[in-house]
């Protein structure tokens, strides 16, 4: 069965953040993720999942400056020290909001990193996920990697499928999971279907949007009722999260998900 998961940071942008939970369990969704949780109190957080009986299936580690262009800290090295408090502050959030995954953003390689940087980048974030995804297990959560496009991120330190791939096999943590996200793979790699067959044990997430223009899935390049119908015949049983920049208005771009239950009107 498939599960669609509102992107609230993407989705129902019309509203004011906290009631975009209520947006969306209007529009049919069971479940929402969103970037970053920590411009609330988690009790608020708390109050609207109840309320609307929403599920938090996924939120990112806080990811280091934003407003300055940082996008993760789990490469970055130097900044262990600061990795090390967002993993508990993230851990704090999950267990309130009662999610069960956390995505820890690698982090943007400096411009004209040299071999010798890349490689001081992965040992980091080899040490970091180990750190993460013991910490998380002590508490029952998961840890996830996304591999995401460095057009939209110039730099970002995971931006290949197979990297990733890689990176799971060296920190080798059952709690560490791929958050395959069919956009930025169908940007970087293509071959959306076979990737999700080769790594289809590894996944602990999936996000959907169109392609290019991260529109809904029904606009673009990408025939994603071939992709679902494959997710549902490999048994995948987790989150689909849309995350994606409504065309137009949130609600009037939900007719490609009515099959899965999402309502328009
Ligand atoms: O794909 C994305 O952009 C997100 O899933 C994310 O976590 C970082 O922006
Ligand atoms: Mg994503």
């Amino acid at each position: 069965m498939i599960r669609l998961a509102a992107n609230l940071s993407m989705l129902f942008n019309e509203h004011a953040f906290i009631d975009r939970f209520g947006a969306a369990a209007d529009a049919g969704f069971k479940g929402v993720e969103y970037l970053f949780p920590y411009a609330f109190a988690a009790d608020d957080l708390q109050r609207a999942l109840k309320e609307t009986q929403l599920e938090q299936v996924l939120f990112n580690l806080p990811p280091g400056d934003w407003e300055a262009g940082e996008r993760g800290l789990a490469s970055l090295p130097g900044r262990e020290g600061e990795f090390r408090d967002s993993v508990v502050e993230a851990l704090r959030y999950a267990e309130a909001l009662n999610c069960p995954r956390v995505h820890a953003m690698a982090g943007v390689l400096p411009e004209n990193a040299d071999a010798t940087t890349q490689a001081d980048h992965h040992a980091t974030y080899i040490r970091n996920l180990r750190f993460a995804a013991s910490e998380a297990a002590k508490v029952g959560r998961e840890i996830l990697i996304e591999p995401i496009n460095t057009r939209d991120m110039p730099g970002f330190f995971l931006s290949r499928q197979a990297q990733a791939m890689a990176v799971l096999e060296e920190v080798g943590a059952e709690n560490l999971k791929l958050q395959f996200d069919l956009y930025h793979c169908q940007i970087m790699d293509g071959d959306l279907i076979r990737h999700l067959e080769r790594q289809f044990s590894a996944i602990g997430h999936i996000q959907v949007a169109g392609v290019p223009e991260r529109h809904e899935p029904n606009v673009g390049e990408v025939h994603y009722p071939a992709i679902f119908e494959r997710l549902s015949a490999l048994g995948y049983t987790g989150w689909i999260g849309c995350e994606y920049r409504p065309k137009e208005e949130t609600r009037a771009g939900l007719g490609w998900g009515e099959a899965w239950g999402l309502t328009t009107h």
